[in-house]
């Protein structure tokens, strides 16, 4: 069962730079929640607060509150946060030298796992659960860049996975896809939100009315509206809100 993240009256900075205003909203466990919003308005740098890597950036600054279920993660060690909260970038990025298996055990090593036999169980699910166990599973040893680029991006689920977080986060998992691989790894969003919190950030608003159950819309660093899908899309109640979603600006 995952858990839900409470957020609230989050500020992040880059030095003086206040990017995120203030932000409060309850991310709900087993739903995708999408972030949608003009370019800048924050997506990113918010979904870095959520795993603790806003602050890893050169004069990254937050304040305000985020809990997973009870816990403070800011009062929890980051790397522990890192493991409960997986991400997955925009641009797939596998570690390079190591073969398709390694870059799905290597977390599951580093967890402290030692039985073989249960790390070989634990890449088979996590890549069976990524969809793409049929496609590599007699080239378990090949690298993983050689494989294309929407496998590529569906093994950086698998490893996300691997080490069973609780909340998947996903930074724009699509936009260097083509639409067969987009399609693919929108079905797997809606094939593991049963299981995890998911928080996407989009640009493609076709893909936030697709795979999410909430959908919340950033502006200027502020959230201006959240709700159900469908009522963003179809009846939001604040203008802004309403001449983004229908293309008038971003
Ligand atoms: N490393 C950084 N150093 C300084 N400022 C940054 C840094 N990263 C982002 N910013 C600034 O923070 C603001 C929010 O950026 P962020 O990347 O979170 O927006 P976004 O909504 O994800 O944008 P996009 O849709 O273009 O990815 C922008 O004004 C941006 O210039």
């Amino acid at each position: 069962m995952s858990q839900s993240i409470s957020v609230e009256n989050l500020r992040a900075w880059y030095g003086d730079h206040l990017t995120l205003k203030g932000i409060t909203m309850e991310l709900e466990a087993n739903r995708a929640t999408a972030i949608i919003g003009p370019s800048g308005c924050g997506k990113s740098t918010f979904i870095r607060c959520l795993n603790r890597l806003h602050e890893t950036i050169p004069h990254g600054r937050v304040s305000g509150s985020i809990k997973l279920g009870d816990e403070d993660l800011y009062r929890m060690d980051p790397v522990d946060v890192r493991r409960v909260v997986g991400m997955v970038f925009q641009k797939a990025n596998p570690f390079p030298t190591m073969s398709i298996f390694e870059n799905v055990a290597l977390g599951l090593r580093i967890g402290g796992v030692r039985s073989k036999a249960e790390i070989i169980e634990r890449v088979e699910k996590s890549l069976r659960m990524a969809a793409l166990w049929d496609e590599v599973k007699d080239r378990l040893r090949e690298p993983a860049t050689a494989l294309s680029g929407g496998q590529q991006q569906r093994l950086c689920i698998a490893r996300a996975l691997a080490i069973e977080p609780e909340v998947l986060l996903m930074d724009e998992p699509t936009s260097a896809l083509d639409p067969g691989s987009t399609l693919r790894v929108e079905e797997l969003v809606q094939a593991l939100k049963s299981s995890y919190t998911i928080v996407i950030v989009t640009h493609n608003m076709q893909q936030a009315a697709r795979v999410a159950d909430k959908t919340a819309f950033f502006l200027n660093g502020e959230l201006i509206e959240y709700a159900d899908t469908a009522i963003i899309f179809t009846k939001p109640s604040d203008k802004r809100t309403e001449d983004y979603v229908t293309g008038r600006f971003g």
